[in-house]
């Protein structure tokens, strides 16, 4: 019988059959940073439970703490970061802690440690766990109680999910990346579009991108709604299995982690390459983006009053007037960082943008790599030259920083920001704050311009 990938996947981890329906699954590696852990160790200590397998856990430390500096800006982050250490060092989990040099964003250093390979299962108390997908592995975000479950056992209750394909056929137009291929993606299927779906996302356009592309569009498949997302192993994710300090350590060999050619999907979706354009999101949700050459929509675009009240919305929340065009949105703030655009890549292409060039007056720039070694590969190769020259500010540790506002990076009410993140919910970066999401060349174009502007206007005079 032709499976899916997720099938596969699905059918490797199946520990059996459970009465009700849902099946028990075994997974091969788990992820806990120290906002989403602390209850289910105390759940552990409550119930008198050991974890099982200390080796197959990870524990970082991300999203509470400061980037400016090793030390917790606060007591309540000082708390969760020292409660997470001694927890691990009580179950004997290694734990990436601030001034390790492994230290970083969870879903930026496992890969960068070589700890996915494709077939595995990875569970983390984070929903954009999706981002293994990349590497034909099956990452999804679980819960507190989920997490407590699987220290205690290392297994989960998994129901399986219906599957959807998207594929994204042939070159994509100048200018577009990864984070284009995903934000389109998401404009088309819709946010929450692929709820209850695991997605797998095929074509040329996909096997076309590098690790950290495939890695940026699995992280936002989440802002589909859906809790998997799929890349089938090829000779590009061999090759970024190579080379790292736990390479070797999770090896599935004699699968082909792909879907069978026959395979049947539940749903499809088709997007041409050509349409992938430089995107820049206008509202309050991921799947309200538009061209950067474009305007922001009207009320006329819309038939129902539904969209035409949503419109109206998200456009008083934002600040902006119906049918402005995309270019004259002002920013105050540059931010390049997050899971989905941290990595050396990213950094490379918000770079060539920056070299030779200065942040507009008035706009401050932040670039925070996301893990130490991400860090050190950079200013090795010059890039944190390139970032400071322009007057971006570049931060010495690593951490999901302003992506959302849990640690002391905080946009103030009305602060518009450029963001190379995945969400731009009200008050995702600081209550009042305004996110435009857009890949990192397209937030360095805003920082030296003042505003939102289409990169393809620099790579062309930088060609000249
Ligand atoms: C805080 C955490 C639970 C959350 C997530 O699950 O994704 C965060 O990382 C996010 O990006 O919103
Ligand atoms: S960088 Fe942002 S999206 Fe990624 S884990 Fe941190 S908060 Fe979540």
């Amino acid at each position: 019988m032709s499976l899916t990938l997720y099938d596969k996947l699905v059918d490797a981890h199946k520990v059996c059959d459970l009465p009700d329906g849902d099946m028990l699954i075994y997974v091969d590696f788990h992820i806990m940073n120290e906002y989403t852990s602390p209850q289910a160790f105390s759940g552990l200590d409550t119930k008198d439970l050991t974890v099982w397998r200390p080796e197959a856990h990870l524990a970082v430390v991300d999203h509470v703490n400061a980037t400016r500096s090793s030390e917790p800006h606060d007591a309540a982050s000082k708390l969760l970061i020292d409660n997470l250490e001694a927890n691990c060092t009580k179950q004997g989990i290694a734990f990436y802690g601030l001034g390790d040099p492994r230290q970083g964003i969870e879903h930026v250093i496992v890969p960068e440690q070589g700890l996915v390979a494709p077939g595995m299962l990875i569970a983390c108390g984070d929903s954009h766990t999706t981002t293994y997908g990349a590497f034909g592995a099956l990452g999804f975000g679980i819960g507190t109680s989920e997490v407590e479950h699987v220290l205690a056992t290392q297994t989960l209750r998994y129901k399986r999910m219906k599957t959807m394909r998207v594929t994204v056929d042939g070159d994509i137009a100048l200018g577009g990346t990864a984070k284009d291929i995903i934000m389109k993606v998401v404009q088309v299927v819709g946010a929450g579009g692929a709820n209850g779906y695991a997605v797998e996302f095929a074509g040329s356009a996909i096997s076309n991108l590098d690790m950290a592309g495939r890695m940026t569009v699995c992280n936002m498949a989440v802002e589909l709604g859906a809790r998997a997302a799929l890349i089938a192993a090829d000779d590009v994710t061999a090759a970024a299995l190579q080379g790292h300090p736990h390479s070797g350590q999770f090896e599935f060999i004699g699968e082909n982690w792909a879907s069978d050619e026959a395979a049947v999907f539940d749903k499809e979706f088709t997007i041409t390459g050509a349409e992938i354009v430089p995107l820049i999101t206008w509202g309050t949700s991921p799947d309200q983006s538009v061209p950067i050459t474009a305007r922001v929509p009207s009320g006329s675009d819309y038939v129902s009053p539904k969209d035409k009240a949503a419109l109206g919305r998200a456009l008083q929340y934002m600040g902006l007037s119906e049918g402005q065009s995309a270019q004259s949105i002002e920013i105050d703030t540059a931010f390049i960082g997050s899971c989905t655009n941290s990595r050396i890549e990213d950094l490379r292409e918000a770079a060539k943008i920056l070299e030779g060039r200065h942040v507009a007056t008035g706009v401050e720039a932040i670039v925070v790599p996301g893990s130490a070694m991400t860090r050190l590969k950079a200013e090795a190769e010059g890039l944190r030259a390139i970032f400071e020259a322009a007057g971006f500010e570049w931060r010495p540790e690593a951490g999901c920083s302003m992506c959302l506002a849990m640690n002391d990076d905080i946009a103030m009410d009305g602060e518009r920001v450029a963001s190379s993140t995945n969400r731009n919910f009200e008050g995702r970066q600081g209550r009042g704050a305004r996110t435009h999401l857009m890949s990192p060349a397209m937030v360095a174009a805003a920082a030296v311009t003042g505003h939102l502007a289409d990169v393809r206007d620099f790579t062309r005079k930088t060609s000249k």
